[in-house]
C-alpha cells in the first residue's frame, strides 16, 4: 500500500543552524506513529514541516520533498491553508479560542471554509465531539465558553476542531504532557480508534506512551533519524545502539 506521508531526504534549517538532517521516512495510513528522541534533536522541527507551520516563522527553511498521499506539500500552486486542513494539529497546549462557545469552537474550520447549514454543522460537531470522546461530556453545554471546560476536555476539544475537518493527518505535538495522568489515560485510549479516521504521527518524551499508543517509532537523536521501525522491535530490539541506550534510560 502507497504511504499517506513520504519524507524524502529532508533538511530543515533556522538561519545557518540545520536542525534536521537528511530524514526519509514513511507512514502507512491509518497507523499511529511515534517521534521520540532527547530534547532539541528535531522531533517539532520535522513534524512541522508536514503542514508547512515553518512558512510562518521568518529564518526556517525547509529543503527535500514531503509528499501527502503522492502530492508534494511544498509544490508550486498548493495553498499552505488548505494543507493545514488536510494536516491537522494538536499543540502540547490546549488553544481553544478562548472567545468562542464549546460549538464554535469545533465548527470553526467548516464555517472558515464556507459551510453554512446549521443541520449540516451540528452533525459534524456530534460526530466529531464523539470521535474526540467528549460527546458526553459537553453535550447539554454546547454554547457555554469553551474555557469552562478543564484542561482534559479543552484538548480533547482541539481534537475534535481537528477532527471536524476530516484531516488526512492529525499531528500531535505532546499532546498530553500539560494534562493529569486520568486525562492522559483518555486521550491515550481515543487514538486506537481514530485510527480508523485519520493517520496519527505523534511527537512524545514519555517512552510509556510511545509503547502504548503507537504502531511505528522513529528515533530522532541531534537533528538525524536514527532508526524507524515497528515500536515493539524499536523497544525490544533496536538495530542502533543508540536507540538502544535511549529507549534503556541510559541517556535523555
Ligand atoms: N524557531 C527556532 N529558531 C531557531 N532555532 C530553533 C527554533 N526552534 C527550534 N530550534 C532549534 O532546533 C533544534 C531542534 O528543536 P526541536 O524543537 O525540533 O527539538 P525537539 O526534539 O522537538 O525538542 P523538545 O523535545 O525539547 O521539544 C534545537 O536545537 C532548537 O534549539
Amino acid at each position: 500500500m502507497s504511504p499517506i506521508l513520504s519524507a524524502q531526504n529532508v533538511n530543515i534549517y533556522y538561519g545557518d543552524k540545520q536542525a534536521v538532517r537528511g530524514v526519509n521516512l514513511n507512514v502507512q495510513r491509518g497507523t499511529v506513529n511515534a517521534l521520540i528522541g532527547p530534547s532539541g534533536c528535531g522531533k517539532t522541527t520535522f513534524l512541522r514541516a508536514i503542514n508547512r507551520m515553518h512558512d510562518l516563522t521568518p529564518g526556517a527553511r525547509v529543503e527535500g520533498t514531503i509528499l501527502l498521499d503522492g502530492e508534494n506539500v511544498y509544490g508550486a500552486g498548493v495553498d499552505p491553508v488548505v494543507m493545514r486542513r488536510r494536516v491537522g494539529m494538536v499543540f502540547q497546549k490546549p488553544n481553544p479560542f478562548p472567545t468562542m462557545s464549546v460549538f464554535d469552537n469545533v465548527v470553526s474550520g467548516l464555517k472558515l471554509a464556507g459551510i453554512r447549514d446549521s443541520r449540516r454543522l451540528m452533525d459534524i460537531a456530534e460526530r466529531s465531539l464523539r470521535g474526540a470522546a467528549l460527546w458526553e461530556e459537553v453535550k447539554d453545554r454546547l454554547k457555554t465558553p469553551a474555557t469552562g471546560l478543564s484542561g482534559g476536555q479543552q484538548q480533547r476539544l482541539c481534537i475534535a476542531r481537528a477532527l471536524a475537518v476530516e484531516p488526512e493527518i492529525l499531528l500531535m505535538d505532546e499532546p498530553t504532557s500539560a494534562l493529569d495522568p486520568a486525562s492522559t489515560a483518555k486521550i491515550e485510549e481515543l487514538m486506537t480508534g481514530l485510527k480508523q479516521v485519520t493517520t496519527i504521527i505523534i511527537v512524545t518524551h514519555n517512552m510509556h506512551q510511545a509503547a502504548r499508543v503507537s504502531d511505528t517509532t522513529s528515533f530522532f537523536l541531534n537533528g538525524d533519524l536514527v532508526e524507524h521501525g515497528v515500536t515493539d522491535q524499536i523497544f525490544t530490539a533496536p538495530r542502533d545502539e543508540r536507540t538502544e541506550a535511549y529507549v534503556t534510560g541510559r541517556f535523555g
